[in-house]
């Protein structure tokens, strides 16, 4: 039995709303990267802003640069990095390009980017092309000062909000919600009133015209303002930078050498930041040379509840960033001990699907009392995204990712665990290699429930007829990749396990996203 054979094909219902005339005419545009595996992945925002005195010491760009590096793994298709000395409205240094990091930011480029402050982006594309005339940070001039943006996220009523900047007489020059976000910003606020270069009522003013997806930083002349939209739905966290000399141990009291805004927080060590807190949802900081401080909190519109994306737990985010104070890696050991509550199983070893199933194994192994083995080595130099011209050499693509570690596999019932099955291309080839390296039994779980809706909210869902769940049942799903049993994490279970270690426990305070696992969108979409 053929997947696409086990059930009729469903509609898809992301393209039929995007055939209307919007910011994302071709969501399926053959430009944008594709993949073979999993879900792609969804941007990273990055800000810095040196304290004390300028010129300062601190390599601005540098830190950015790394910061960006951090968080390559929520966009490989094109990054940029724009910085300001802090005396001109007039000048900023850009650099911008397609590809990684790594070749984008050459020496020659790092030169160009002197400043004080800068702000960065790495992207994924979710509205718009993956090309160069899409990449960020965008950057416009306006009668206050030039303004750069980067934003992490989709707009849902991108198309109104279109209607509305074009009604006013703008001119948009991509088909990007980003380079939307940046002209909404320029309206002035509220509409009738003066120009006035009052940034953060023309920011308000954006949250009340979108309420949902974005994270954003915002750079004019001097300051860089952080923006989480009012639900939560993407993240955003401040770290502070302390000086290496100074001893180790305590750093709490020491006085920042200059600020950092990240979607993440796993690369601030390395750049040596402290991780300080999350922006909440709806907040709007304003990062200067002397601090940082709320400037306001948006309201969620009807009182709904925060919409934190539970996938960044599941799969998007880095194992060592923090998300509502708790460690994504600890969360997805918490899911690995749920699972293993919900469906353990006789088994000789328990492994994993490395790398984002590694961390749910190792709860699974310590929950059920099953030694955890290693039982794949994955090749890091087979891309997340590369593309092959048929099911075959795609399905031989996602064996050539890993191999088998015969020694603890020969002869072993295994639980094979992986943190989330998309369109069902990894697991079977994997089965078939532990079963060609002697497996006697291998049996699947998944730290998350299945995945059967599109997402609207920056991350690269593929279609409800390409999502396996759609097709499969659990126990045809295992029959289809050549498992001896399958089972996913319940949707209870994932939502338990992240909200295990969330110190808050007032409902109202908290709240996921799980659109798509249960099709129940935070906001209905105007695309
Ligand atoms: O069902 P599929 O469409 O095959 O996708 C599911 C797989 O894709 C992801 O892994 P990926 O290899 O992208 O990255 P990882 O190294 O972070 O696990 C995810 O962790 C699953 O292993
Ligand atoms: N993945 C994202 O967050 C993308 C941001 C924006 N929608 C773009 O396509 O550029
Ligand atoms: S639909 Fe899924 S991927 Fe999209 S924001 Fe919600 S939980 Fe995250
Ligand atoms: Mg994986």
């Amino acid at each position: 039995m053929s997947a696409s054979e086990a059930v009729p094909r469903e509609e898809n219902s992301r393209e039929e709303v995007a055939e209307s005339p919007g910011c994302s005419p071709s969501p399926r545009d053959p430009t944008r990267g594709q993949t073979l595996t999993g879900l792609t992945h969804e941007c990273g925002v990055f800000g810095c802003i040196a304290t004390g005195q300028w010129p300062t010491q601190i390599d601005v760009a540098q830190v950015i640069c790394l910061g960006l590096v951090a968080l390559q793994h929520r966009g490989q298709e094109s990054a940029g990095i724009v910085t300001s000395q802090g005396n001109s409205t007039k000048h900023f240094n850009v650099h911008k390009g397609m590809g990684m990091i790594s070749t984008i930011f050459n020496d020659d480029a790092m030169k160009k980017l002197k400043g004080n402050l800068g702000i960065g982006h790495t992207r994924y594309s979710t509205s718009a092309a993956s090309e160069e005339v899409n990449c960020q940070p965008f950057v416009v001039h306006t009668n206050h000062g030039a303004l750069a943006v980067a934003h992490n996220g989709e707009l849902v009523n991108c198309e109104k909000l279109r209607r509305k900047v074009l009604s006013r007489g703008v001119g948009l020059s991509t088909h990007s919600d980003s380079e939307l976000i940046t002209q909404a910003l320029c309206l002035s606020p509220p509409e009738g009133e003066g120009d006035t270069p009052d940034w953060p009522a023309r920011i308000k003013h954006l949250m009340a015209l979108t309420p949902l997806s974005y994270s954003l930083v915002i750079m004019e002349k001097d300051r860089i303002y952080g923006v989480r939209d009012p639900y939560g739905n993407r993240p955003l966290c401040l770290g502070k930078i302390v000086s290496m000399v100074q001893s180790k141990d305590d750093d709490s009291d020491q006085e920042p050498e200059g600020w950092v805004i990240s979607s993440e927080s796993c690369g601030f060590l390395s750049i040596g930041a402290r991780y300080v807190r999350e922006v909440l949802p709806g907040e709007i900081v304003e990062l200067t040379r002397k601090g940082v401080k709320t400037i306001s909190i948006v309201d969620r519109p009807d009182n709904k509840p925060q919409s934190f994306c539970i996938f960044e737990y599941v799969y998007f985010a880095r194992s060592d960033s923090i998300f509502e104070g708790q460690m994504v890696y600890s969360v997805r050991m918490q899911c690995g001990r749920m699972l293993a509550k919900e469906s353990v199983i006789d088994a000789d070893i328990v492994s994993s699907v490395p790398e984002s199933g590694t961390a749910a194994a190792h709860g699974f192994a310590r929950e059920s009392g099953i030694q955890f083995a290693e039982v794949l080595c994955k090749n890091r130099y087979v891309g997340r995204t590369f593309i092959q011209p048929n099911t075959r050499l795609r399905q031989l693509g996602v064996a050539k990712k890993f191999g088998a570690i015969s020694e603890n596999v020969m002869g072993k019932k295994i639980i094979l665990i992986d943190d989330s099955i998309v369109r069902g291309n990894t697991i079977g080839p994997i089965i078939k290699l532990l079963r060609d390296a002697g497996a006697k039994e291998v049996h699947i779980r998944v730290a998350s429930p299945p995945l059967k809706y599109p997402c609207y909210m920056g991350i690269n869902i593929p279609t409800r007829e390409e999502l396996i769940a759609n097709k499969l049942d659990p126990k045809q799903l295992a029959k289809y990749v050549g498992a001896n049993s399958l089972a996913y994490l319940s949707l209870e279970g994932l939502v338990k396990a992240v909200r295990h270690g969330i110190k808050i426990k007032d409902e109202s305070k908290i709240g996921h996203c799980t659109a798509c696992l249960t099709g129940e969108y935070p906001e209905s979409i105007d695309w």
